[in-house]
């Protein structure tokens, strides 16, 4: 007997997004399914233009599906809430004016205003989050005085101090140099080792998917639609060497960039999605 899943944390059914330009209709994904269950951390991998931002911004609530539903513990999605915080490109944007301590509070602040959240809750939840990434002592310090992989982590207590149900991270260290990207992660997965909160992550590099993701939902170029999803669980920052992670790579390098009957799919729009083991 197969023992079933747990329900997913969030479910997105079938869902296509679409923007009204003043001269057209932009399709960025059609008909996209995929589940994330709790304490996982799944990647969105896809080459430019596919939709994969758009995708975290209709599950964070912003952009509306033209069909299909997501759906986030039970609940259809309609819009934005407390229960999934984005974390932005925002660790050198930290307001460099407040502390870690006023940094953290403030996105609670913001959202008290609109909930009961008295301010001995907020202290209480803004010191269990710097305890949570280990910045306790430096809740008076001031951001320009910390690391980059500090920073990051304050940009993380911000969120866990919300509480949510889900991160969201989209291409959070697209920017950075090789050295200060790997740090970053580093620090990223750290943390989830220690809390293991559920994350969605959206990136463009095959090698972050396969270090960062336990799953990865591989997306086909614009409009992005599912190409396969792969188990990622066996990867970490350091498999980099190894003969399976490389390829595991050019795997997904072959799925990303050539035609689907190359690699053995069907060449249908509403083809199944490849569910596979890359190892
Ligand atoms: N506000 C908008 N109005 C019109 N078209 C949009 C808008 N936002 C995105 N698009 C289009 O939707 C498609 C998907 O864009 P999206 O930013 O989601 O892709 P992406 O995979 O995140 O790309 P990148 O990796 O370059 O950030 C693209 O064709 C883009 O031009």
């Amino acid at each position: 007997m197969t023992a079933a899943l747990p329900d997913p944390l969030l479910a997105l059914r079938g869902v296509t997004l679409d923007y009204a330009t003043p001269e057209r209709i932009v399709r960025a994904t059609h008909r996209i399914s995929f589940d994330v269950h709790r304490g996982e951390r799944l990647v969105l991998l896809g080459a430019s233009g596919c939709g994969k931002s758009s995708l975290l911004k209709a599950v964070a609530g912003f952009v509306p599906p033209r069909e299909g539903e997501i759906v986030l513990d039970g609940q259809p999605v309609r819009g934005p809430g407390p229960d999934r915080y984005v974390v932005f490109q925002e660790f050198d944007q930290l307001p460099p004016w407040k502390t870690v301590r006023q940094n953290v509070a403030f996105p609670l602040a913001v959202q008290a205003r609109g909930r009961r959240l008295d301010a001995a809750t907020r202290a209480a939840r803004v010191e269990h989050a710097l305890q949570q990434v280990g910045l306790t002592d430096f809740g008076d310090a001031h951001p320009h005085t910390l690391s980059g992989g500090m920073k990051q982590r304050v940009a993380l207590a911000r969120a866990l101090a919300m509480e949510p149900k889900i991160l969201l991270m989209d291409e959070p260290f697209a920017a950075l140099d090789a050295l200060t990207r790997r740090r970053m992660q580093e620090e990223l997965l750290g943390l989830w080792d220690r809390l293991r909160f559920t994350l969605l992550f959206v990136t463009h590099s095959i090698d972050e998917a396969l270090m960062v993701g336990t799953r990865i939902v591989v997306l086909s170029p614009h409009p992005g639609r599912v190409r396969a999803e792969i188990d990622a669980q066996d990867f970490g920052l350091h498999s980099g060497g190894q003969a399976a992670f490389q390829a595991a790579v050019d795997r997904i390098h072959r799925l990303l960039f050539e035609p689907l009957q190359a690699v053995g799919g069907t060449p249908t729009p509403s083809a199944a999605p490849r569910r596979e083991a890359v190892q």
